[in-house]
């Protein structure tokens, strides 16, 4: 029963260029090793898009005007009770130079060398949308299977 479940708001940003995106190396903590977009949890009082904000510019000392909410994700593992629901912006204008942090080391992809082997494995069903400008949300259902997690699930765009 789904009152068994609690639900916890992470954010997530990605940073386009024109031809690249901006991703980050995890070094701890949740999702360490992975290269994501910059993110994580909410601090009291907080909205989702000021957290998002923070966290940018905690992770890569960007700073950005505007960010525009393309996607949710929401994702949970088998066995725990606690669903995490992902708010993933995107922008294309920011502010500064990408510098390296005690969460995340940054560095440009081109759009064509995205390492979707050393990232969350079901980023490569929604990242072309991001890229594309869709918007989109996704349930997964992972499953922690020692290093290489698998997942299941659905993405519904649009
Ligand atoms: N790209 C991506 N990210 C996450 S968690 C993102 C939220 C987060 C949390 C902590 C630090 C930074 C970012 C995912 N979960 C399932 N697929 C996924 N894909």
């Amino acid at each position: 029963p789904t009152e068994m479940f609690t639900s916890k708001l992470l954010t997530l940003v990605i940073v386009v260029k024109p031809q690249q995106v901006l991703l980050g190396l995890k070094k701890r903590g949740f999702g360490v090793g992975r290269w994501n977009g910059f993110g994580g949890k909410l601090q009291p009082g907080e909205s989702i898009e000021q957290a998002a904000k923070r966290e940018l510019w905690e992770e890569s000392s960007l700073t950005v005007d505007s960010l525009e909410k393309i996607g949710n994700i929401r994702f949970e593992f088998v066995g725990e009770t606690e669903i995490l629901d992902v708010h993933i912006f995107r922008t294309d204008h920011y502010h500064g130079e990408p510098s390296e942090s005690e969460e995340m080391r940054p560095q440009w992809f081109d759009l064509d060398a995205i390492p979707f082997d050393r990232m969350w494995p079901d980023d490569i069903y929604w990242f072309p949308l991001l890229l594309q400008k869709k918007k989109f949300q996704a349930c997964w259902l992972y499953h922690r299977q020692n290093s290489s997690d698998w997942f299941m699930g659905f993405k519904k765009s649009g």
